[in-house]
């Protein structure tokens, strides 16, 4: 299959054995950071979403605990997506261009994964700034 398919660039280093050095790991454990942030344009809205949430945060001065469930959501959010590029890439790699109904299944399944985590986040921020924001619905639970 050709390397350099519609699904974007592909690494251009060819090693298939191993890591012989804890760096040389590194390396290409940063190189598939930096493939996610390439190949998911949903990272960049995280990203702004969590930057405004560290934000507010600040702002609000929330305390420890508040501040462990965001960072939680936000990793989350990351391993999510982590998991969709993931798959995304195996099932290209086995299907290619074709269509294939346990290829649809897979991403789907995958891409739900990521939507899953985001309403797990957006359900912690709200616990955390609803007192902040709207505090008249301090009754409701
Ligand atoms: N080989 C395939 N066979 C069947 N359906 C496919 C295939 N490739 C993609 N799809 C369908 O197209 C959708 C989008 O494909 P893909 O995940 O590659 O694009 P994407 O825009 O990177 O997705 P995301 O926004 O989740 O990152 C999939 O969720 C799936 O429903």
């Amino acid at each position: 299959m050709d390397s350099q398919n519609k699904k974007g660039p592909q690494p251009v280093k060819e090693q298939i054995d191993k890591n012989a050095t804890f760096m040389q790991s590194l390396g290409h454990a940063v190189e598939g950071i930096g493939q996610l942030l390439i190949r998911e344009r949903n990272m960049r809205f995280h990203f702004l979403a969590a930057l405004m949430v560290i934000s507010v945060g600040i702002w609000r001065h929330i305390g420890r605990a508040d501040w462990l469930w965001i960072v939680v959501a936000i990793f989350i959010v990351v391993m999510a997506e982590f998991v969709n590029t993931m798959v995304e890439a195996i099932v290209d790699l086995v299907v290619g261009d074709e269509f294939h109904p346990l290829a649809k299944i897979a991403k789907d399944v995958a891409a739900g994964a990521v939507v899953f985590a985001v309403v797990f986040a957006i359900a912690i921020g709200f616990l955390i700034f609803q007192p902040y924001f709207f505090p008249s619905l301090n009754n409701i639970y």
